[in-house]
């Protein structure tokens, strides 16, 4: 339980912020409430003297004397009646304190619990984009989803477990006062217990990790059969599907049964060892020849006391069950082993000459044995010029625009903009020159209009102007709800070309500096592709286009074409000098201009 105490205090911290003092307030009431139950009980002492006659009884000494003088003036009938007023006020005092400190502990965990959903979604945000090409979607998933909510109630039982062991150490020092033999007695045989009890908490760790790493992979399927609904049936796998998706849940099914019957096993136990605890202490008193009161003070105690102890214990448990699920956050939150995120101070405002690539090797982080995709590439983007890059399938066309837009960084080589190394460049005033249209780039769940100015506030004539540019406008005017439509998860409502109507209509409402088309009209028809091309026309000298595609339509306006080859750069030329050869006849040219 330890190792995982600095990540749920840190949440705590991080959530309470200035409030931090929340925690000893936690603290004292916790200990304010032990104090009033363990006087209470204490008062039970001349109590049980009155009832059983006994005016003095012997072997009073420390508390229990103490304890025993309360009410000494008054007659018993009186003294007897005030001492059971005062243990009922101290009783509904105790409780108020308690439900003060229930609130306080909930509005915390709340606190914590959404500061730890916030850190995550945090890091999710600002870690290095190669994170997400490495990670597994179904693991973030589980995290965020599931495992983030049992690392939440690992909090709570840290704040409840600061009140039990508040309420332990107050009790356990009554007991003391009351008699420290005794307590000693009571003290061996808890540390035997808890000993025992830490031992087979300890067995809970693999199971609970075999938990979230099935959980993790349940995850993966879930996603699998949300985005995979089309394929599926397409290919009429549904059976074979759902077989796989049984054995995964059945999987988690089989791993919880194990870590929840390991668990089932401690509570009984330690309530048998408990009660022969208490009976051992209760014959030993006896035999011992301490007075009545004293041992009746001493079981109510000790009966108070088992609760909080057994609290203690149990925390421990389901805080070692939870370890697979703290351990999955923490890791998630660590940003020690995680990509970086772009760095660079320097502000950009536009681009006044070029964007040039010189000698950019690069291959995707993951395996040693993932083949280099760019290999020194050099070529120059000009502003105010549209630059087409061509290339085969899996030439390296979209890495360039994952390296141009800082999502992943050079191996090797630099990138300039006017001269300045790109990674010494702000990423986020870069990325504000930039607009990208393309065939990966999802549309978010919300109307046409929010999707178009999404990221820039734009005007609905700013949007619709922008969707007349990318011919959307005429298909949206036309829907019921026009630019309040909702598109649905990831753009399901519109059809392919639709979505890469409104993509486009979002790059081109922020006017961009550098516009990046990659494959974002494939899905289009040759007319509204033949008008698209227009609109790109009309920025030509004033901005700067980045188009990649297939088709020779789409690249016809282009200045200039870089032509890849297996991640090398085999040509830079004007588009002039190759305007009559076929793509295929572009993919196997040689250096013309050299
Ligand atoms: N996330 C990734 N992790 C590992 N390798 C990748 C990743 N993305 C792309 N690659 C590899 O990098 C190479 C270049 O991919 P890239 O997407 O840049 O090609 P492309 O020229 O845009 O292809 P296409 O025309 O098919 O879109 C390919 O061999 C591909 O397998």
């Amino acid at each position: 339980m330890l190792e995982f105490a600095p990540l749920s205090f840190r949440l705590l911290r991080q959530a309470l912020g200035r409030q931090v003092s929340l925690l000893a307030a936690v603290v004292i009431l916790g200990l304010c409430t032990a104090v009033l139950e363990g006087t209470g009980i204490g008062l039970i002492i001349p109590m049980l003297s009155i009832i059983a006659g006994e005016g003095e009884p012997s072997g009073m000494a420390g508390l229990s004397a103490a304890f025993q003088q309360v009410g000494a003036g008054l007659d018993d009938r009186a003294r007897l009646i005030a001492i059971a007023a005062a243990i009922l006020g101290l009783i509904t005092l105790k409780n108020l304190l308690a439900f003060g400190n229930a609130v306080l502990t909930n509005m915390i965990y709340g606190k914590a619990g959404h500061a730890m959903r916030s850190s995550l979604a945090n890091q999710l945000l600002t870690i290095g984009f190669p994170f997400f090409l490495q990670e597994s979607p179904g693991r973030l998933l589980n995290i965020i989803s599931n495992e983030s909510w049992r690392a939440s109630d690992a909090i709570q039982t840290t704040l409840v477990t600061i009140v039990n062991a508040s309420a332990t150490v107050i009790l356990l020092a009554f007991l003391l006062l009351l008699s420290w033999q005794m307590t000693l007695g009571v003290a061996l045989g808890l540390v035997l217990i808890q000993a025992l009890h830490a031992l087979l908490s300890a067995s809970l760790k693999d199971p609970s990790r075999n938990v979230t790493s099935f959980n993790n992979e349940l995850a993966a399927k879930m996603l699998h059969l949300v985005h995979a609904g089309r394929l599926i049936r397409a290919f009429g796998q549904e059976q074979r599907e759902k077989a796989i998706f049984d054995s995964s849940s059945d999987a988690v099914r089989k791993a919880g049964f194990v870590l929840q019957s390991r668990q089932a096993v401690l509570p009984p136990l330690t309530e048998v060892l408990h009660s022969g605890l208490f009976l051992a202490v209760v014959v030993g008193a006896w035999l011992w020849g301490v007075s009545f009161p004293i041992i009746a003070a001493f079981v109510v105690l000790l009966y108070r006391l088992q609760p909080h102890v057994r609290a203690l214990q149990m925390a421990w448990s389901a805080v070692q069950g939870w370890s697979g699920s703290l351990e999955e956050v923490r890791w998630l939150l660590d940003s020690s082993d995680k990509p970086k995120p772009p760095e660079g101070d320097r502000p950009v405002h536009g681009l006044r000459q070029h964007v040039k690539f010189e000698g950019v090797t690069f291959k995707y982080p993951g395996s040693a044995s993932r083949p280099v995709v760019l290999r020194a590439a050099t070529f120059d983007i000009r502003k105010g010029r549209s630059t087409a890059i061509v290339g085969r399938s899996g030439a390296g066309k979209t890495t360039i625009v994952n390296l141009l837009c800082r999502f992943v960084e050079p191996d090797a080589g630099t990138i300039l903009v006017d001269g300045i190394p790109l990674d010494q460049i702000d990423p986020i005033q870069w990325r504000k020159q930039i607009a990208l249209a393309s065939q990966d780039l999802e549309l978010i769940d919300g109307t046409i209009l929010e999707n178009i100015t999404y990221g820039h506030s734009a005007s609905l004539d700013e949007a619709m102007n922008a969707a007349k540019l990318a011919e959307a406008h005429e298909f949206i005017d036309k829907l019921p709800d026009g630019y309040e439509t909702v598109v649905g998860y990831r753009g399901s409502t519109v059809s392919a070309g639709q979505r890469q109507r409104i993509a486009l209509a979002r790059a081109l409402v922020r006017d961009p500096e550098i516009l990046i088309l990659d494959e974002a009209t494939n899905a289009m028809d040759g007319l509204s592709e033949a008008a698209i091309v227009e609109t790109l026309k009309s920025r030509a000298g004033r901005r700067t286009t980045i188009v990649i595609s297939h088709h020779r339509s789409t690249i016809s306006f282009c200045d200039e074409v870089v032509i890849l080859h297996n991640g090398r750069v085999k040509n830079q030329t004007p588009f002039a000098e190759i305007a009559t050869l076929s793509m295929d006849q572009l993919y196997e040219l040689d250096r013309l201009s050299s």
